[in-house]
Order: C-alpha cells, then structure tokens, then sequence
C-alpha cells in the first residue's frame, strides 16, 4: 500500500512552503482536492491554483473532484499533470461519459464514494473504472474522523474483481495495517502527514519500510 499527501489538509497560507516539508522523493504523487463549495460546502483550489502548483512541482497529481459537474473541469486538467482524475458518483448523472471523456485524454479515470454509497449500486461501472476511492469519513469540516464501517462490505461489492482500491479521509498512521488487510492500494493522508514537524521523514518512513 502506497501513501500519499493530501495537500488541502496542509497550510493554505503557504502552499509552497508546505510542498517543500514534503518534498517529492517519498511518495509516488500529489493528492489535490478540488472542492467547489457546492458538492461540498468548502472551497479549496480552482485550476489556476492547480495549474500555478503544476509550474512548480515536478510530480504527477492524483486529482479528487469534490464539484458538482465535474465534467466541466475535465478538459482544463488535460496539460497539468494529472495521473488519475476521480468524480463522485454523487456529483453528476452520466458517470460513464465523464469517466470516458477523462480516459480519452489519456489519464486513468476513478470514482469516489461518499460513506453513504454503497459501492454494489456502481458495478456497472467496473468495465471502465480504473480505480475506486471510499471516502473514509464525512468529507470537509464534518469531523473527519476515520470509520472503517464504510469498508465492511467492499470483498462481497467487488466479487471476483480486481480494481485498485484508494481510502482518503481521517487517515492515521495506526489504521494503515486495517487498510493492508482489506488490501488497500493507496491511502491519501492529510492531516497525519502535514500536522508532523517532519513530514518528508514520515513520509520515508511509512512508504519506503
Ligand atoms: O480534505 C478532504 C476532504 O474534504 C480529504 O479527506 C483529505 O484529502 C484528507 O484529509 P485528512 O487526512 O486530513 O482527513
């Protein structure tokens, strides 16, 4: 399992200073959310941020659109970066077309899950999808606390298939065994990694053991 930074967990005031404590040897990509103050009621970075970040950052981005309509945001993230786009399968209607649309552009496309959604109701998905992200707390300022509830049933949804598995929200250092053990790929982390003095030691250290 890889770990990953969350960088709308870390100062919003010194974006920069904060991606130098990361550093870039010590994970594999940048987690971005884009939050739009709609799908959830906070606002982190438009595409100006993300491309600003991109001018000055040399690893791909793991990209977590928290919008509503985040068809509208596809094409504008085409020349930044991005490794993997995710869209909520709460955020829009069609969610085969804009999973195409991002595939098209030649980034790997995943879909996010709310603690509410129950991953079964998606498997229609599973022919396009490249990944699957739950959202292992309520999203924003709701606490945020870590519920492994939301992973009791992922083994019976997933059936015989084999889809990358991500967990972003609440992460800690103590449920990463938790997460290995439902064989997890990627677990973002925010505040775990930027509340640290040294983030890029921790980052070495859980990622590199
Ligand atoms: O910001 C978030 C949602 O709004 C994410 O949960 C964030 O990527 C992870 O943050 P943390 O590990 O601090 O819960």
């Amino acid at each position: 399992m890889k770990i990953l930074p969350s960088i709308a967990s870390a100062s919003q005031y010194n974006i920069e200073k904060e991606l130098g404590r990361i550093g870039s040897r010590y994970y594999e990509n940048l987690h971005i959310d884009i939050e739009d103050g709609n799908f959830i009621p906070n606002i982190t970075f438009g595409l100006k941020t993300v491309r600003q970040i991109r001018e000055n950052y040399k690893l791909p981005f793991s990209v977590h659109l928290m919008v509503s309509n985040p068809e509208n945001y596809i094409n504008e993230l085409k020349n930044t970066g991005c490794c993997i786009i995710f869209i909520h399968v709460e955020s829009c209607r069609y969610l085969s077309e804009v999973l195409n649309k991002i595939k098209s552009l030649g980034i790997r496309a995943g879909i996010a899950l709310n603690p509410c959604s129950d991953l079964k109701n998606y498997r229609y998905l599973f022919g396009i999808t490249d990944a699957v992200m739950f959202m292992t707390s309520e999203p924003d300022f709701r606490g945020q606390i870590f519920n492994p509830a939301v992973l009791e049933n992922i083994e019976e949804a997933l059936g015989e298939k084999r889809l990358e598995l991500w967990v972003d929200g609440g992460v800690k250092e103590e449920h990463l065994e938790f997460l290995k053990k439902k064989q997890i790929d990627y677990a973002v982390m925010g505040r775990e990694i930027f509340d640290r003095e040294n983030p890029e030691d921790f980052l070495k250290r859980i990622n590199y053991k």
